[in-house]
């Protein structure tokens, strides 16, 4: 199975990518993991929210395969703790799934269109994080899990 984390625009802070491409490269011992940047949408001045999240969706989409298991993180998503999100993972990967794809939306969130393709939705808390943050916190997250399933010592209870 292919992990996919797909993502809107480049980082703005160079630390963050850093500490990404850690748990990232990390990763690669455990799954294949892609990470996915999405490009910026140019002109963004000129188009209302509604608007920028269906141009933003429409990129998201046309990524897709049907076969496709996507999440989306998003704020209002079931949560979990570590442990159970290792299991969750471990669970979609019993299933064959060839990809299994989380999307973390732009500033504005996502499009109904994208809510309507999703097949489950998570939370990684009720606060709201910036969409660039949200990538290093799932993404340790991710690398967590794989440490829980493999019984490695980075996980504490
Ligand atoms: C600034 S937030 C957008 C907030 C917007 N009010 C919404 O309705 O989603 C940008 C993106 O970061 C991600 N995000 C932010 N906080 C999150 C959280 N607590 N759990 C999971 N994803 C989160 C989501 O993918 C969200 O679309």
């Amino acid at each position: 199975m292919t992990i996919k984390l797909v993502c809107i625009g480049k980082t703005d802070k160079k630390e963050l990518d850093t500490l990404i491409k850690i748990y990232k490269d990390r990763l690669q011992h455990y799954i294949k993991f892609e990470l996915e940047i999405i490009p910026d949408l140019k002109k963004v001045k000129n188009l209302d929210e509604n608007q920028q999240k269906t141009k933003e969706g429409e990129l998201i989409l046309s990524g897709l395969q049907n076969s496709d298991f996507v999440i989306l993180l998003d704020e209002n998503g079931k949560q979990f703790s570590s442990e159970s999100f290792s299991e969750y993972i471990q669970k979609r990967m019993n299933t064959g799934l060839k990809r299994l794809i989380f999307v973390i939306g732009g500033p504005y969130g996502f499009s109904e269109e994208l809510y309507n393709r999703a097949d489950s939705k998570i939370s990684l808390s009720k606060m709201t994080f910036s969409h660039q943050m949200v990538r290093l916190f799932f993404t340790e997250q991710l690398y967590r899990a794989f440490t829980i399933l493999k019984n490695e010592p980075y996980h504490h209870r």
